[in-house]
């Protein structure tokens, strides 16, 4: 049981060598810590002896008690409460008979009624999907919850308190890719059905045959709530967008050779698609890949370029040229780290502890049998897989925008100017309300498209959803830029200094660009939305 101390025992440590504080009734001794507290010595030896609740929480947001109780706290005030141990997050129940649930596949019913799940997390208006507090929802159901609670957790304890540090540090510990194996994380987003014969793992509260696409975006937001592209890149934006290809076009006896390790997180895998010369025209591609005299091997040949985890990868999901010029000569090649590939870490504006790097193929011999679709059918192979890239990105932008708003709004209603709380400014509500409703609008269309390739195939998804998707893809990225430009103003200098209360807004300012750019740039992307959207619905009978 942890100790506790009489308000008198914590005055005695006041001065001198031995300085205790209070923070919400729990006993810190920072004696040792003066010296290296970033905010100074003096500051913290007037609060000695007391409760310094208030100074504190001017100062600094949650992530930092997290970070520092272990090393500092060293009991709690004789009066606090003993709080309830939070119940572990328990397997959802198995689906009731008469209740329709979600398939990962084309026979997707949504509930006959949405019960409302119960209210979750901090209750504040806009900074959480509706379904969080307390809203009926078509698409939610117990397992959401159930998911949403234990990634919660675990995001909260092993990620959230040393984010910063790790994209300072360009690199996300090795062993935070493996739990996301261990905790079949990494099995459940791939755009399928849950793979559960390729791996050992499962999610602890959402058993694989209610696996749905909405688990899958649910498990990406919880992970965006870090407020780090790097993070999330580091973690799934090699694996996501390079392991679905392998999975849904790969031969079977590749995919049983490799797929076991890559989902349990021993190995990695990225995409490699974009060139010095060629991004979002991926008809131009040049990576050249010639087949051998004996027609056992392709020699690949070429440079791949701001590859997400590249610096970190076993296998290359790339894109090659083994045809004519043109869409209508490119294949997908599964490269292994072999003998001819390089890999060389490229120094980037944000998303830092993502890994981008730059590839090249020298010579690189690489067997027939890892074709991944047909031979001159690649843009296929390539195009099915933007889709599901894209809606990972949306789903990022969502949460970052979310992330900028909360972060302001709750830093609204502790800072004070002209003897006011920012929060009320009119001219700082007018900022929250522009950005709330940017957000809420962007959610909504992105939870419509996850219900619509829920329940439609692969391939008629691809034709039917690109065009919304690439104009989704558009909104999200200018919502997120928006929210981060927003919430800079709200921040004011502390978002322009790195860490600290504004260190989440500062760092997802940097990271904009990485959204807005790659998976096919803003621009593209909306000119798009209009040609394909027109293209299909002309298919379906549009009257024009
Ligand atoms: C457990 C006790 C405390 C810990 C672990 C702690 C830790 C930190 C850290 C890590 C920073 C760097 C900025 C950041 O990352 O947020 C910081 C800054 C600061 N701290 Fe503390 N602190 C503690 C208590 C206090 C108290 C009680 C006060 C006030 C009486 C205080 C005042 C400040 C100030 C003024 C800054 C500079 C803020 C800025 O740069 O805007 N700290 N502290």
């Amino acid at each position: 049981m942890a100790k506790t101390f009489s308000k008198d025992d914590v005055a005695s440590h006041g001065k001198g060598d031995s300085l205790w504080i209070v923070i919400d009734e729990d006993v810190y001794d920072v004696s040792k810590f003066q010296d290296e507290h970033p905010g100074g010595k003096k500051i913290l030896q007037r609060v000695a002896g007391k409760d310094a609740s208030k100074q504190f929480w001017k100062y600094h947001n949650e992530g930092i008690l997290k970070k520092y109780k272990g090393q500092l706290q060293i009991g709690s005030l004789d009066t606090k409460k003993q709080a309830e141990p939070a119940p572990a997050p328990a397997p959802a129940p198995k689906k009731a008979e008469s209740t329709p649930q979600p398939q990962a596949s084309g026979d997707f019913k949504p509930p006959a009624t949405a019960e409302p799940q119960e209210p979750y997390g901090d209750l504040i208006p806009f900074a959480d999907p509706s379904w969080y507090q307390g809203y009926s929802s078509p698409y939610f159901n117990e397992t959401h919850a159930a998911l949403r609670e234990e990634v919660r957790q675990w995001v909260e304890t092993e990620i959230d308190p040393y984010v910063t540090e790790w994209d300072e540090g360009k690199e996300v510990p090795p062993h935070i890719y493996k739990q996301m194996g261990e905790r079949g994380y990494l099995a459940g987003l791939l755009g399928v059905k849950y793979p559960e014969q390729h791996t050992p793992f499962r999610v602890q509260s959402v058993s694989p045959d209610r696996w749905d696409l909405f688990h899958e975006m649910l498990l990406t937001d919880e992970l965006s709530r870090a407020g780090s592209g790097g993070l999330v890149w580091n973690l799934i934006g090699g694996y996501g967008i390079g392991c679905p290809p392998l999975v849904k076009f790969g031969k079977k006896a590749l995919v049983d050779r490799i797929l076991p390790d890559i989902l349990a997180g021993d190995k990695r895998i990225c995409l490699a698609i974009t060139e010095p010369d060629a991004g979002s025209d991926v008809a131009n591609l040049g990576c050249e890949a010639k087949l051998s005299e004996d027609g056992k091997h392709y020699i690949v040949n070429g440079e791949k370029k701001w590859i997400t985890n590249g610096i970190w990868a076993d296998y290359f999901t790339t894109a090659v040229r083994t045809g004519p010029d043109g869409m209508n000569g490119l294949s997908v090649l599964l490269i292994e780290r072999s003998e001819g590939v390089s890999t060389r870490r490229m120094d980037c504006q944000g998303v830092l502890s993502s890994g981008t790097t730059y590839v090249t193929f020298e010579d690189v011999k690489v067997p027939v049998e890892n074709l991944i679709g047909k031979e001159n059918g690649g843009f296929k192979v390539i195009m099915t897989n933007f889709n599901h890239e894209r809606i990972g990105i949306v789903i990022q932008c969502c949460r970052f925008a979310r992330v900028c708003y909360e972060e302001s709004i709750k830093y609204a209603h502790k800072r004070k100017t002209f003897g006011k709380r920012l929060i009320d400014h009119p001219v700082i509500r007018m900022k929250l309300a522009h950005m709330a409703r940017q957000i809420e609008a962007t959610y909504n269309w992105l939870e419509n498209i996850i219900f619509q390739c829920q329940c439609m195939e692969e391939t008629e998804a691809m034709l039917k959803l690109g065009g919304a998707i690439a104009g989704l893809k558009a909104q999200s990225t200018q919502t997120f830029e928006f929210c981060a430009r927003e919430a800079s103003q709200i921040f004011g200098g502390l978002s322009y200094s790195r860490g600290g209360q504004g260190g989440k807004v500062e760092r997802l300012y940097r990271d904009v660009r990485a959204y807005a750019i790659p998976g096919g740039s803003e621009e593209i992307m909306l000119d798009l939305s209009m040609r394909q959207s027109l293209r299909v619905h002309g298919m379906f009978g549009m009257k024009i």
